[in-house]
């Protein structure tokens, strides 16, 4: 099965080549400049893949308030171009969304059906993203995730890590609850519902896949401290002491039960990755 991926040096990217194999083409930024319009359809067309996986994204969540019109290219725009191409192609479409095209206002697990109301331009154009995809490929399969941590990239995980190291105190959101998910499950699951698409498995439409169990900003700090045996204080504050460009939603607890029941997916615990991602950190004097 030729996996054609768009994004090769991001957190699910590099994860999709890990645990993937021979059968998956990375395209990065240098290959296919997401950007330009008909780079994703040229891409699709010269490598006649037999599935498409979009891991690229424009991420920046506070940089993506003054700057629309990319956040809009990327995360709306480009993943619509590669869902008409692999509509018209027959090939099956993994797109992966976000938490954050919730507003989070209700303590109350989020199905599949819940209505999404952005709170910032990140979720604003994720979520418009998810209405193209399925749009242009009723077939496509959207993968909702959220708080993705790795070894690589930009993460929660490496900042803390690094704050942790310089200081001996931190001060740390605890009303903002949702969960942390490591691309490696993320990868996992987008290989186990690819072969089962290759094989004309029915399941469409949107999927929620988030990492059990749920905790806040500040409780996913304190077991990134305990795991990486650090002595850090964290200090629980209120979203509102730790002012923001972009607005994050509040309570962001995903049910994970639909992708379980069409793709035999289950909800991964966090914490076993966590400690693996600290070691592979670790291993390459990244940890500090
Ligand atoms: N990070 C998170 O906490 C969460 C992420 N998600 C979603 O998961 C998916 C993967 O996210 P993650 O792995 O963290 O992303 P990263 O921010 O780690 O990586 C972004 C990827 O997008 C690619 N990209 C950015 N700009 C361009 C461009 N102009 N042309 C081509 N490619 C480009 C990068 O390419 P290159 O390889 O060249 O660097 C990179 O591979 C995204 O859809 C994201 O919205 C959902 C919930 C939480
Ligand atoms: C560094 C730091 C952050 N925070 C808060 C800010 C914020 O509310 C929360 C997390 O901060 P970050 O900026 O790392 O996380 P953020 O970039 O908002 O992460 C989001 O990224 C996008 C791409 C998604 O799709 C989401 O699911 C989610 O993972 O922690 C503190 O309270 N204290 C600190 O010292
Ligand atoms: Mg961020």
């Amino acid at each position: 099965m030729r996996m054609l991926v768009f994004g090769r040096n991001g957190q699910v990217a590099r994860a999709l080549q890990d645990i993937g194999g021979e059968g998956v083409i990375a395209l990065g930024r240098d290959e296919a400049d997401l950007m330009q319009a008909g780079a994703a359809r040229n891409a699709i067309t010269a490598n006649k893949p037999d599935i498409i996986v979009n891991a690229s994204a424009y991420t920046a969540v506070d940089k993506a308030e003054t700057d629309e019109a990319a956040a809009r290219r990327l995360n709306m725009e480009a993943p619509a171009e590669m869902a008409v191409a692999a509509a018209e192609m027959g090939v099956p479409f993994i797109h992966i969304s976000t938490d954050y095209v919730f507003d989070g206002t209700f303590e109350a697990r989020l199905d599949e059906n819940a209505a999404i109301n952005p709170l910032n331009v990140y979720g604003r154009t994720k979520g418009d993203g998810e209405s193209a995809v399925m749009n242009a490929h009723p077939g496509a399969v959207i993968l909702r995730t959220s708080w993705v941590f790795s070894e690589y990239g930009g993460n929660f995980v490496k900042t803390m890590l690094r704050l942790g190291a310089e200081r001996d105190a931190l001060t740390i959101v605890a009303d903002q609850i949702g969960g942390p998910t490591a691309a490696a499950d993320i990868a996992r699951a987008i290989i186990a519902i690819a072969g089962k698409k290759h094989r004309g498995a029915p399941g469409a439409g949107l999927y929620h896949f988030q990492g059990a169990p749920a905790v806040s900003w500040a409780g996913f700090a304190e077991k990134i401290f305990e795991i990486a045996g650090l002595s850090v204080k964290v200090s629980h504050i209120k979203t509102e002491d730790y002012p923001t460009p972009a607005t994050r939603p509040l309570y962001t607890v995903l049910d994970c039960a639909k992708v379980e029941r069409d793709f035999g997916v289950a909800q991964p615990d966090w914490r076993t990755e966590l400690r693996r991602v600290f070691a592979a950190l670790e291993k390459e004097g990244q940890a500090q």
